[in-house]
């Protein structure tokens, strides 16, 4: 029975056949078949109207069905039409077809996305959940608002997917706001924009078409990338609305026809084309709806089952969140399984609507040389995703940072490529890079010894933005810890510039910093001798990008940030300090230094005596940075780098000085052999000797001298 009748609508493709089956199908006969053959559709298509056979043998047949290898089978059918009998659909047509044809220019956009859109096929998918999700959106809000004026107001807010393998059919369906007839022809019959001719002309032959039309609305049209016949049923939640068709291949024509067991909300079929078969499979579709629409606010059950178990916690009240939700929420957009050290959340509606929430992880794993991280927040429109890991939501140093942002602001389309130069997306950047250091800096406050910890995990980043990005500088360095001389039972051991600068003296106008490789290397410092004195704060520096960070900070509010071996240093400890009494005369002085000058030619450039109170008898001055020298060699390894002559500034009290004097004349090889050891000890003081073997013989011959006195 199946068979013989299949075989008479399968041979209908012929139209004359099918008129002249007409009247056989228009009978209670096919009321009897219908159940056992499944092809409900098109018996109810034929009971109501010859044209609707003839529309449907003029939509199957003259616009370029899908290719269909045939079953060897003696009744082998014709895939279109078996694609249509075989749909489980519950609605039924009535009433005449009302063809219509999309707007001139819809058609031309139409044809756009259908072939150059989008490069990835699969976010069809998106866009329509996208809709399904905003439909339902609406319709919630009219209950909320008005409980009487929703039809059907008993249906659950869900979104339903079901994928046909043999059929090839893909099939979404939402229970949401629903559409009339003149809101179908209104929003899917033309694109949604006034000045969408002026749109097409400018678009002409540029080549970058996807981020043009990304600015407007057309993503239902994508589903017109994958399928080759579209039909919508759907019916409008205004009370009293009636059921409808909506159909059409995506070439210039559409169709409307009354339809009863419509219910309220949207149902979409989509015929794929055969170039698309792959969303007919669960596992693909599944696929997708976890990669771009997890978040959904409305369950979204595919074949059944529910796939989006994730709540979209950016959009719920902050207090309404457990810990282990935020946990698992974490978890899942970074993919680890450590706890998250902070959680930042934050919505505003003006300038720009935005719900973001943020996770700085516990550890990264850039420290152990894993490669640079990629961006860790996605870009969210209304729960649905536009990009993941997008990169320009934050600056590149904040790639540690994981989460969510979501704006209603940012067209679904937007240009994935041209995200980072989108004005939209920098003023949104803005205001979240601004958040996030606040909140940062708030934590720093409520909890110094958790940030601390924070900060010798991801201090590094911090100190990336403040060298590469100009704009936030003077917040990051607000967040940045140092070690310092600064010593107290509460300290934490670590202090921020702006604590230096609330401890700093009445007349200083400075923060002083010193490079060392570590604490105790940096606390015997000739530099720091005179700070020490007069308990002065310096911050110590004990890893060589630091130097370079502070210079790039180069003013902390009003205070400039120097090293104590610059000039600046020098200036204000002789402010500071009295006059030294020389216990040598003027011309012992000069003779001593221009002595000094020509003996140590090599390395010296000019010979003073210092104000520093210092115990070592001599030092550098206004040198280049040793940590500078070393950041250069790294990176040019190969190349070698003279190390320039320097200023060097004698303590003229000091012993070794005194008696050095005495014995220039007695005894020069020892005076030349223990000058420049004092210099080499002055460079080596400074971090300016990378390699002190060269100082071996010389130290064995001071050895020789002094045993053999
Ligand atoms: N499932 C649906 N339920 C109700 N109305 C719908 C549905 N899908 C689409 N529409 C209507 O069709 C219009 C056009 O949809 P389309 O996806 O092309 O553009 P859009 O949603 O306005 O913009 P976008 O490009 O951001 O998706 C929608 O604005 C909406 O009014």
């Amino acid at each position: 029975m199946q068979r013989t009748l299949s075989k008479v609508i399968l041979n209908s493709g012929k139209n004359n056949l099918l008129r002249s089956t007409g009247s056989l199908l228009n009978s209670s006969f096919l009321k009897a078949t219908t159940n056992v053959i499944g092809i409900k559709q098109v018996n109810n298509n034929s009971v109501n109207s010859i044209v609707s056979f003839n529309d449907l043998n003029k939509r199957y047949f003259t616009s370029n069905p899908p290719k269909v290898e045939e079953e060897d089978d003696e009744v082998a059918p014709d895939e279109a039409i078996k694609v249509q009998e075989k749909i489980e659909e519950s609605e039924k047509v009535i009433g005449l077809s009302e063809n219509l044809s999309f707007q001139t220019e819809t058609q031309k956009i139409l044809q756009i996305v259908a072939q150059s859109l989008y490069t990835e096929k699969e976010v069809f998918i998106r866009e329509l959940i996208s809709n399904a999700s905003d439909a339902i959106e609406k319709v919630r809000h009219t209950q909320l608002t008005n409980a009487s004026s929703i039809e059907d107001s008993s249906i659950p807010f869900e979104i339903k997917i079901s994928t046909d393998d043999e059929k090839k059919t893909l099939i979404i369906q939402d229970s949401g706001i629903g559409m009339t007839r003149d809101e179908m022809i209104k929003n899917l019959g033309k694109i949604g924009y006034s000045g969408s001719g002026d749109f097409i002309k400018n678009l002409g032959e540029n080549p970058d078409k996807a981020s043009i039309i990304g600015q407007f609305g057309v993503g239902f049209y994508s589903c017109f990338m994958v399928g080759h016949t579209v039909k919508i049923y759907t019916k409008s939640a205004l009370p009293g609305s009636k059921g409808y068709l909506w159909e059409s291949h995506g070439t210039g024509n559409y169709s409307i026809t009354e339809a009863e067991g419509v219910s309220r909300g949207t149902k979409i079929i989509i015929h794929l084309k055969p170039s698309s078969f792959e969303y007919s499979k669960m596992t693909v579709v599944e696929n997708i709806i976890k990669k771009y629409s997890n978040f959904v606010g409305f369950p979204i059950l595919l074949n059944g089952s529910t796939v989006n178990t994730i709540r979209p916690l950016w959009t719920l009240n902050k207090n309404s969140i457990t810990d282990d939700e935020h946990k698992e929420f974490y978890q899942f957009l970074s993919k680890s399984y450590d706890t998250p050290s902070y959680k930042i959340s934050f919505s505003a509606d003006t300038p720009l609507s935005i719900r973001s929430l943020f996770y700085i992880p516990s550890q990264h794993m850039e420290k152990y040389g894993m490669g640079k991280m990629e961006p860790g927040v996605s870009l969210f429109s209304r729960k649905v995703l536009i990009q993941q890991k997008a990169k320009g939501i934050l600056p590149e140093w904040m790639r540690f940072v994981r989460g969510v942002v979501d704006s209603e602001d940012i067209p679904l389309n937007v240009s994935r490529e041209h995200l980072q130069d989108n004005g939209l997306i920098q003023r949104l950047s803005s205001v979240l890079v601004k958040r996030i250091l606040r909140h940062l800096k708030e934590e720093s406050t409520k909890d110094p010894i958790k940030f601390n910890k924070f900060m010798e995990e991801f201090g590094g980043f911090f100190k990336e933005g403040v060298i590469t990005d100009f704009n936030w500088k003077d917040e990051i360095a607000k967040l940045l810890r140092f070690e310092s001389s600064y010593k107290d039972s509460s300290s934490t051991g670590v202090v921020s510039l702006d604590e230096y600068v609330a401890r700093m003296k009445p007349n200083q106008n400075e923060i002083y910093f010193l490079s060392a490789p570590n604490r105790s290397v940096a606390e015997s410092s000739p530099y720091y001798e005179p700070f020490q004195l007069k308990n002065i704060e310096v911050i110590f520096l004990f890893n060589s990008v630091d130097e370079f960070v502070l210079s790039n900070i180069g003013y902390f509010g009003e205070k400039r940030i120097v090293s104590v071996e610059s000039k600046e240093a020098e200036e204000f400890l002789n402010l500071n300090q009295e006059k030294r009494s020389e216990t040598l005369s003027e011309d012992e002085i000069n003779k001593f230094l221009s002595w000094v000058d020509t003996t140590a030619s090599d390395k010296v450039s000019q010979s003073k005596t210092t104000n520093r109170s210092i115990s070592s008898p001599a030092i550098i001055i206004d040198h280049e940075s040793a940590s500078f020298r070393r950041m250069l060699k790294m990176m040019e390894p190969g190349k070698h780098q003279d190390l320039p002559k320097q200023i060097v500034e004698f303590n003229m009290s000091h012993p070794i000085i005194l008696k050095l004097i005495q014995q220039i004349e007695t005894n020069p090889t020892v005076a030349k052999l223990v000058i420049d050891q004092v210099i080499d000890n002055a460079f080596i003081s400074a971090g300016l000797i990378e390699d002190n073997r060269q100082m071996v013989p010389r130290i064995n011959q001071l050895l020789e001298s002094l045993l053999s006195r």
